[in-house]
């Protein structure tokens, strides 16, 4: 079921919330890149499976429902409209950033400023948010049935991708669903090991917490 909700009702999900018996999952993911690059296109194809064309310039939070490897997983995905604002180009404003879990950051191969402004996203979240590890975020190439038109190498968006420690996928919305889908699950993977990587620090945290108690009423002793 897909329902559609306003951005501005939505309340921030915990990270990724499991219910005790690891059977459900929530992830939200933030779609962001430079106007026309197909973020749209690659909702819709991921939760529909079609490709319609022309979506309109809405920014919007979907929610889909699906059945991955036995565990019921919910995405919320909040398809962004890049900011007109001069100033803000290139950035993620402060609320998206605490929203998301995963981020997909797309621009069009045979579109080189929008390679650029997702080089600037990257950047921009890699400096605001968190460690790699825990700010998962994939690149993707889209409409590569362009070639003919294209103007932004598939290597210059690896070496983007692994500079940066991202996923990266070339693929078309408009000539199939699977490479979409291959960009959702790939992130959902990788949230998945951010939120183990989160518990294991914690637990390291706890352990050296107890550590420096142990010592610490030793030394006072
Ligand atoms: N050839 C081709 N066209 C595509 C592809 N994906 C999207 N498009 C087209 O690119 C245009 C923009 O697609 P959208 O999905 O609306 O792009 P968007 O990034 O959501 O655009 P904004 O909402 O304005 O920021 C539309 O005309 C789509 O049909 C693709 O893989 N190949």
């Amino acid at each position: 079921m897909v329902v559609h909700v306003n951005p501005g009702s939505h309340h921030r999900a915990r990270a990724i919330t499991m219910d005790t018996n690891q059977q459900k999952m929530d992830a939200n993911i933030l779609l962001l890149g430079a106007e026309k690059v197909g973020k749209s296109a690659l909702t819709v194809r991921f939760i529909t499976r079609r490709f319609i064309g022309e979506y309109g310039h809405i920014d919007s939070i979907y929610c889909h429902s699906d059945r991955i490897d036995g565990r019921e997983v919910c995405f919320n995905i909040w398809d962004s409209l890049y900011p007109q604002n001069a100033l803000a180009a290139g950035e993620v404003n402060e609320k998206q950033l605490h929203w998301a879990d995963g981020f997909i950051l797309v621009y069009s191969i045979c579109d080189r400023s929008s390679f650029n402004v997702v080089r600037q996203q990257v950047q921009h979240i890699r400096r605001c948010k968190k460690p790699s590890g825990t700010a998962p975020v994939i690149i993707v190439g889209n409409k590569r049935d362009l070639q003919h038109r294209r103007t932004v190498s598939s290597e210059e968006g690896r070496l983007l991708a692994l500079s940066a420690d991202c996923g990266f996928f070339e693929i078309s919305a408009a000539e199939a669903h699977h490479g979409v889908l291959l960009v959702f699950h790939e992130l959902l993977e990788l949230i998945r090991e951010a939120r183990a990587l989160r518990k294991g620090t914690a637990g390291i945290k706890n352990i050296v917490r107890s550590m420096s108690a142990v010592f610490g009423r030793r030394r006072t002793e």
